[in-house]
């Protein structure tokens, strides 16, 4: 994030309160491109620097339903085919929800082929994330429960705001949900793995 903000300082750029200003002249903007399906995941990408920034945009706490992680799939994907593309900062839109974790109204009373769809997109995201070529951040600046820390968890890099009443963890089993094994091994004792 330092260097992206150094880069920027570059390129002309300034910021101030953690905002951006942008001072370049118009024939540069080619050097931005902005991409979003259904506007939950918004991603802006910057050829100058390499980083693209994606914000999750799903008010009012940024749930992932299956909309939104297919979205973020497909971000994922044309990201991950963009040659220029180097780096990716995950955030919200939101001032204090990085993302409320799954939408649990999705397991909910629903047939077990939409569930199996939902769970496959669940994985998808952690496998998009976690398997991606380009460097990445998660910039969590706010409550990140349940698959918010996933999210951060599979990313190369975290920083979180520093809010004492921002909390981040997995607390799916106080809804009866089993973090799978993959995911206690692969991320939370790796060490079972060498
Ligand atoms: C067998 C195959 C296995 C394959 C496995 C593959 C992958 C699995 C890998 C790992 C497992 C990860 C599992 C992850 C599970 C989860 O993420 S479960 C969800 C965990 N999240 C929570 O518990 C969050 C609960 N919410 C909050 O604590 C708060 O909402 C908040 C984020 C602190 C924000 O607070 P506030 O700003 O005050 O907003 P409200 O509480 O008023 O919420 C606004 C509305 O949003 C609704 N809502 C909040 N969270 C959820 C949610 N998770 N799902 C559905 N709805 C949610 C809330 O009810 C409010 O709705 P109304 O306005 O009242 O209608």
């Amino acid at each position: 994030m330092a260097a992206l903000l150094k880069q920027s300082a570059r390129l002309g750029l300034s910021g101030r309160h953690g905002q951006v200003f942008c001072r370049l002249p118009w024939a540069l903007s080619f050097q931005r491109y902005m991409f979003n399906a259904n506007k939950k995941i918004l991603v802006e990408m910057d050829k100058s620097t390499g980083v693209a920034l994606m914000k999750m945009a799903n008010p009012p706490v940024n749930l992932l339903n299956l909309e939104t992680l297919t979205e973020f799939a497909i971000s994922m994907e044309k990201l991950e085919l963009d040659k220029d593309c180097k780096g990716l900062i995950l955030t919200s839109s939101l001032s204090k929800v990085f993302t409320a974790g799954l939408d649990i109204m999705e397991m909910c009373g629903k047939s077990p082929e939409h569930v199996t769809e939902f769970w496959r997109a669940v994985q998808e995201m952690w496998l998009k994330l976690y398997g991606s070529n380009l460097v990445t951040i998660a910039a969590i600046n706010g409550f990140s429960p349940g698959a918010g820390c996933l999210m951060a968890l599979a990313c190369d890099y975290r920083i979180m705001a520093d809010n004492v009443k921002y909390s981040i963890g997995l607390n799916e089993t106080q809804l009866g949900i089993v973090a799978p094994f993959w995911l206690v091994t692969r991320e939370l004792r790796p060490s079972l793995f060498s």
